[in-house]
Order: C-alpha cells, then structure tokens, then sequence
C-alpha cells in the first residue's frame, strides 16, 4: 500500500518478503584442525554439556579440567590426523555434502522457497548463530532435523537444547518442527540395506554382518533414553531386508568413553572374538552414522581392522555411511515433506491456491476497471 511503513530492519523481516521455509541440518560438530590446540575447544564444550556426561557437575568439571583435557586432546588429534582430508574433517565435508544434496533434491521437488542450513551442536557453525541468519534472511518455519537416525538424549536431546536456548532469546521466533529421530522409517532402511548389497556386489562378502552403534552408559537407558531399542530396531530391520538370520548379523556398541559400563556388546570386544574364533572376513556398517567421521573411518576401519586382525582373522571391510548416497537423500527429503506436511513452503498445491487467489484479484480488478469505464 503506497505510504505503509515498512519497518525493515527491526525485526529483519519485511511484510514485503515472502515467508520463507528452512531445514536446519544440525550434526555433532568437529575440531577446526587436527591439533591437540584445535580438538581442546571442541573436547571442553562437547564433554561439558550436561546431556553428555550426566555426573555432579562441580565434580565433572574438576575431572575434565584437572584431568581429561590435559591428556585426551593430544590423543583425539593424533587420530583426527589419520583421517583429516585436505577439505577438512570429514564429518563436516560430508555434513556440508549432504545439506547441498538434500538442498537439490529438495529444489528438485519444490522449486523455490525451502533452504537448507547447516548447523554444529559444538563448534562452528553454531546452531544460534545459523538461526539468527535464517532469521535476517526472513525464515519463518523451521524444520530441525538431527543428523541421528536413532534418537539419545545426549546427541538428538542435546540439539533441541542448543534450538530451545535460541528461540528462547528471539523477539519472533520462528515457526518450530523436530524430527526426534528415523530409526525404522523404510526409506532409511531400503537404503542402507541398498549400501550393504552394493558393497557385497563390489568387494564380496564377509562371513558376518557387524551393525555397530555409537555406545553410551547403560545407565541412561535405564533412566529411559530410548536409543538402545532403537539401534536393535534399526539392527533388526535392517538384518531382515537382507534376509539374514541374527548369527549372520551382529550388534555391538563402539566408542565408549570413561570407566562406567556402556552398552553392550562392545564393538572392540566382538571383533577380537570373531578373529580369535577362526572367522576370516566381516563386513561392518555404522548405521548410527549419516556421515563418515572420526568413529567410523578412524575407529572402525583402521583402529577395529587392526583388532581383527591381530585376533586372527584377516580382513574387516568398511561399509561407508550413507553419505550423499541418492537413496539417502531421497530418504531425508522423504522425512522432511512427511514432517512439513501443511507448511505451504513444501506444498506444490499451496502454488496452485496462491495463483487462483492471484486470479481472482485480477479478475476484480478488470471487472472494476469495466465498470469505471
Ligand atoms: C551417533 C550419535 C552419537 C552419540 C549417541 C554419542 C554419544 C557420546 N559421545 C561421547 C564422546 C565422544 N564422542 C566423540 C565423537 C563423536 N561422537 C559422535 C556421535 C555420537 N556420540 C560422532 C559423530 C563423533 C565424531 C566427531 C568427528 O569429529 O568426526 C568424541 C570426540 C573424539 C574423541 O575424543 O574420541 C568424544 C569424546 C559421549 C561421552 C557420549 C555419550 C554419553
Ligand atoms: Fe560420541
Ligand atoms: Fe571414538
């Protein structure tokens, strides 16, 4: 309307923009460089995160400073060091591979209005700081989506922490949606099932299947975390889309951390025992993971291959996660309409509403102008 004020920058919306729909990718994050400088930061936040490490805080934070920073950075980054690629950590190489797929794919369905953002639960780039760009940029609905096809409160409840914390602050927040996890949704299954025949179709196939899950402490699935049923759900979809029996295919938990009892079977353990049992080749899968990072390249195709090996057995072959994988992408794109479902920035029949009201305008318009005529 000529005269209106338009009071841009206040709130860095404009009534003049259109709204505007983001996906807000968030992954774990990862050191900026593999230097015991670089991993102290990213330690110190990770492991001081109250959803992380559930222990009397003054005396958690006792131990970390007085003991686990000083000893854990300099051996996390001579294992960053095994993998780091000259783009980077491959954890954020492949989030940032990932977001641009699912953003094509995503562009691909609905061309238009839906962004794809990138976020860290620690490190860079903070998931405030990402929504405060998204705000400037006049996003107005919110898809959060966890990079965790299993949910846990240390990983998935820790990101809807970081999201509440930064609604929290906003004058006009925006719109709110989280996926609390995909852990048995067919589209992740039938691709992760599609990586595993392709990569016995490539490499041949090992005498087991090992799915190995990130671990953590028994005690918080007695306390109700969720993620130990939804990893063996995973597991046990996944054992059935390839037709094998639970003796072909194995769960175990990998990466625990500190002297409390995590989840069992631990993946080191498994490993070493099939080795010694006489088993010559098993093929292992992180299904856990969307990405390829340090608990998979590091841990399990080199630290856990060496295990295997020196049990007795001789070749542990790496399935990769599933990455940018067009199954993949599908499946998260897939995941993203289900749970947008009435949001008109991911509705193609929202356009078709839009234009017929466009019509009717101008349908007034001409019918007026006759009439003046
Ligand atoms: C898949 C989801 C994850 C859960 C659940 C999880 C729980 C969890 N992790 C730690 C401690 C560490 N994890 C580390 C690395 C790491 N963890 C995940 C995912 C989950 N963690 C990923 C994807 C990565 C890789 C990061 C990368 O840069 O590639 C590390 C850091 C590395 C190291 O020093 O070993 C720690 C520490 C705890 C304590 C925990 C649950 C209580
Ligand atoms: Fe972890
Ligand atoms: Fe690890």
């Amino acid at each position: 309307m000529p005269g209106t004020p338009n009071y841009t920058g206040l709130n860095g919306h404009s009534h003049d923009l259109p709204a505007k729909a983001a996906v807000l990718l968030v992954n774990l994050g990862t050191p900026d460089a593999p230097t015991a400088a670089a991993v102290r930061p990213y330690l110190a936040q990770f492991l001081g995160d109250p959803r992380v490490i559930e222990y009397p805080r003054l005396a958690w934070k006792l131990i970390l400073h007085g003991i686990i920073l000083r000893i854990r950075p300099k051996r996390s980054a001579h294992a960053y060091q095994r993998i780091w690629t000259p783009e980077g950590s491959p954890l954020r190489v492949g989030s940032e591979a990932l977001a641009a797929a699912l953003g094509a794919e995503l562009a691909r369905r609905r061309p238009g209005p839906v962004h794809v953002a990138l976020a860290m639960r620690y490190g860079k780039p903070a998931v405030a700081d990402v929504v405060a760009k998204l705000q400037r940029e006049g996003v107005r609905r919110l898809l959060v989506l966890p990079l965790y096809p299993q949910y846990s409160a240390t990983s998935t409840g820790s990101v809807f922490d970081a999201v509440a914390d930064t609604v929290k602050g906003l004058r006009w927040p925006p719109e709110l949606r989280q996926v609390n996890d995909y852990h048995d949704r067919p589209g992740f299954i039938a691709a992760l099932a599609e990586s595993v025949r392709a990569h016995w179709a490539a490499n041949g196939r090992g005498e087991k299947l090992l799915m190995s899950f990130h671990g953590i402490p028994e005690r918080y699935v007695r306390n109700g975390d969720p993620y130990f049923c939804q990893c063996h759900a995973t597991a046990r979809l996944l054992r059935e889309a390839l037709g094998l029996s639970e003796d072909e295919a194995l769960i175990s938990f990998q990466s625990r951390v500190g002297r409390e009892r995590w989840l069992h079977p631990y993946t080191d353990e498994t490993v070493k025992a099939l080795g010694a049992k006489g088993i010559k080749r098993i093929d292992v899968i992180s299904p856990g993971f969307a990405v390829d990072c340090l608990e998979t390249l590091e841990e399990i195709a080199m630290q856990n291959a060496d295990f295997f090996r020196e049990a007795g057995g001789e070749t542990l072959s790496y399935i990769p996660c599933l990455n940018t994988a067009p199954a993949h992408v599908d499946a998260l794109a897939d995941l993203v309409l289900a749970h947008a479902q009435g949001w008109p920035e991911f509705d193609p029949a929202y356009d078709a509403a839009a234009e017929a009201v466009k019509l009717a305008a101008a349908r007034e318009r001409a019918r007026k102008a006759g009439a003046g005529a």
